[in-house]
This record gives structure tokens, sequence and C-alpha cells, in this order.
């Protein structure tokens, strides 16, 4: 399988050489970078040393429309510029991206603060969760691959919602995500003096990623939910730790609820009961480890989600993705036993 990277010199990008550099059915084609052109990769990556052999190109030269799938790792509004050239080629592309998660596009261009390129794309692309999404995913020529907080928390609140045991007007979503989820460009807030040995609240008044999880959550009940989300930025480099609450309408066994719902899901680990799952017990993985509370037998459940945000929350699902979409066993390449400590 002839693949394509855009934007191959940030941290979503070498993360998925990383996993594509381990995976049996991938051929790395183009790994593009505008600043970094004709640079071999392994010089910016010395880890990538021996595993990836090409040089970044500019994406004008990266003959993308050679290969089979093209992945955007880039800042949001690029993907939606090209998706259309390429998928006329008869390229599918998978956006790591917010150009296509949101399918109202006024609500997109509020949030986005910028006008779309191709509304008629958003119809047609597939919100690439695989949990949910999975047969619209393998027929999809175009993915959008969900955010990482949104990854998190849909999966922590979506068999509470499924089995409508959950008040869907109150949802809370308190998230807590490492510095690269901010990416490797330089940013004051995430230097090592600003960031290091301290722990904030931010997008308190509203995120990007609301109107997602909303979009996402809606969909499972067939009706708008109710949701306040406030992400954290903590001194770590990968993870984001999601603690979800709901308030219960009835009692249910919800240690059995969760452990049916992902019975089949080879990425969703739901942790035996009384459990507090770690961030590093999923860093450098595809997986999202969950437990269930419900502390002092109230009504309130408490659900504690985590990921790693490059894995799970960006570049694994999205490989993921593109085993769903070429007919691989879903778990091809992403064999990866977390790294601890
Ligand atoms: N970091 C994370 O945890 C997550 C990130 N994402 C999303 O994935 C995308 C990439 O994130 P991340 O890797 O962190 O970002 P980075 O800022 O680390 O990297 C962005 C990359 O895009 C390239 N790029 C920038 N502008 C353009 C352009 N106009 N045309 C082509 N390439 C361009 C850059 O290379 P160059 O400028 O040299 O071309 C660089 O390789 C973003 O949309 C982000 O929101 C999604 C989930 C989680
Ligand atoms: C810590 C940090 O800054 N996180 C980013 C979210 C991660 C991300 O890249 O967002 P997408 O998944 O939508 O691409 C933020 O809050 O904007």
């Amino acid at each position: 399988m002839k693949i394509g990277i855009v934007g191959g010199t940030g941290y979503t990008g070498v993360e998925l050489l990383r996993l594509l550099a381990g995976h049996p059915q991938a051929e790395l084609r183009a790994i593009t970078s505008r600043a970094d052109a004709g640079m071999p990769v392994s010089q910016m990556f010395p880890s990538l040393r021996g595993y990836v052999d090409l040089a970044f190109t500019h994406p004008d030269q990266a003959g993308l429309d050679q290969c089979d799938v093209v992945f955007f790792a880039t800042p949001n509004g690029i993907a939606m510029q090209q998706a259309r050239a390429l998928l006329e080629a008869g390229v599918r592309v998978i956006d790591l991206a917010a150009d296509f998660r949101i399918k109202d596009i006024a609500v997109w261009e509020k949030w986005y603060g910028m006008s779309h390129a191709c509304p008629d794309l958003v119809a047609e692309a597939v919100y690439g969760l695989p949990e949910v999404n999975r047969a619209q995913i393998r027929q999809a020529r175009l993915v959008a691959n969900p955010g990482c907080y949104p990854t998190a928390v849909q999966l922590g609140f979506i068999p509470l919602l499924e089995a409508g045991l959950i008040e869907d007007g109150s949802l809370i979503a308190d998230a807590k995500s490492g510095v690269s989820g901010a990416g490797r460009k330089a940013e004051i807030h995430t230097l090592f003096a600003e960031a290091g040995d301290n722990f904030k609240a931010y997008g308190v008044a509203g995120h990007r990623h609301l109107p997602e999880i909303r979009q996402g959550l809606a969909n499972v009940i067939g009706k708008p939910v109710g949701l306040t989300f406030v992400p954290h930025l903590t001194p770590m480099i990968r993870g984001i730790h999601a603690t979800l609450y709901g308030r219960l309408k009835q009692d249910a066994d919800l240690q059995a609820l969760f452990e049916q719902r992902y019975a089949n899901e080879a990425f969703v680990d739901v942790l035996p009961a009384g459990s507090l799952p770690e961030t590093r017990s999923v860093r450098g993985s595809n997986l999202c480890r969950i437990a269930v509370h419900r502390p002092q037998g109230g009504d309130t459940v408490v659900v504690l989600s985590v990921i790693d945000n490059l894995v799970k929350g960006a570049a694994g699902q999205a490989v993921q993705n593109m085993n769903i979409m070429f007919g691989l066993p879903e778990s091809t390449g992403l064999n990866v036993v977390p790294l601890l400590p």
C-alpha cells in the first residue's frame, strides 16, 4: 500500500512514521515538509534512523496522487484545499485535523474561524471513530480522524448514553492533556519554563472540541446532549486523562455494561472494578483504558478514560482507520506494548 504523509515534521507526522515503519503492508512513498524539504527524515528524527530512509519532499513535488492513501497531519484548513484533487485521482484521504469532522458548516466556520473550502466533501466524509462507525469507515474515501479529547470523552460516555442510563442534558468532561497535544511548533505556553511544574485549565468558555464531542454523542442518542467540557494542560509530554461525570437515571451493573460494549474492541480496555487508569499505562500504544466508578453507591457515575493523545488520539487511530478502509486486520502495525516507566 503506497502511503503519503502531508506534514511529516509535526508530532502526529512523526508518530505516523513510527507506526507505519512497523506496518507490514505500508510502503512510505512521500513525507512532506515545506520548511525542511530535502532533509533526510532520520536527520530530523534520529529515532527513525534505519527505519525510514526517505527525505522530506515539498508537498508540490511529492507525487501524492500516485499513493493509495494520503494522511494529512497538518494544521486545520490545509486538507480541505487538497482533498478533492486527491479523491478525483483515486487516492483515499485521512485527515488528522478537523476539516471534515463537523457536519454543520456554520458551526465549523464559527469555531475554526475560516470559510470552508468544500462543504460537499464534509457531507461525504466519515467520522473515524471505529468503535462507532466501523461499517462506514470500511467504505469511505475520506475519513475525518477524531480529535484527541473527543476520542477519550466519547469512548467514556458512549456505553452510558447508548443504554439510556444517564441524564443527557448535564454531562461533564474534565480532561487533562500533555503538551504534545499542542503540536511541535514553537509557542510560549508550551515552553518548558511555562508548562513544566505548572497546571492550568484553558478553553473554559469554549473549546473547539466541544462541538465535535456534542455532535458525536448526539449521533449516539439521536438528540442533542448538554455537555460542559473543560480541558487542562499538564506538565507531561504525552497522554490525556478524562474524568467524566453523569447523573444516573436508574440502577444498573455499570461494570458489565462497559465490558459488554467493548468486548470486541481491540483498542478499548475496560479495567476491573475499582481501577484507576494512568496515562503511562497507554503511552505509545493505541489503547484507551477505561474504568467506571459509582462513588459511595450514589447517583453520580464517574468514568476515567485515558489515551495517548498522539496514538489513539491521532496517528494510531488514523492507522486503525486505514486498516479498516483497506480490509486489513484492524490491529496491523498497532500491536505496540505501552512504554513504561
Ligand atoms: N498533537 C496532537 O496530539 C494531535 C493533533 N491533531 C491534529 O493533527 C494535525 C497536526 O498536528 P501536529 O502534528 O501536532 O502539528 P505540528 O504543528 O506539530 O505539525 C504540523 C505539520 O504540518 C506541516 N504544515 C504546516 N502548514 C502546512 C501547509 N500549509 N501545507 C502543508 N504542510 C503544512 C508542517 O511542516 P512544514 O511547515 O515544514 O510544511 C508540520 O509538519 C493538527 O491539525 C492537529 O490539530 C489531532 C489530534 C491530536
Ligand atoms: C494541549 C493542547 O493544546 N491540545 C490541543 C488539542 C489537541 C489537538 O491537536 O486538537 P485536534 O485533535 O482537534 O487536532 C488544543 O487544546 O487545542
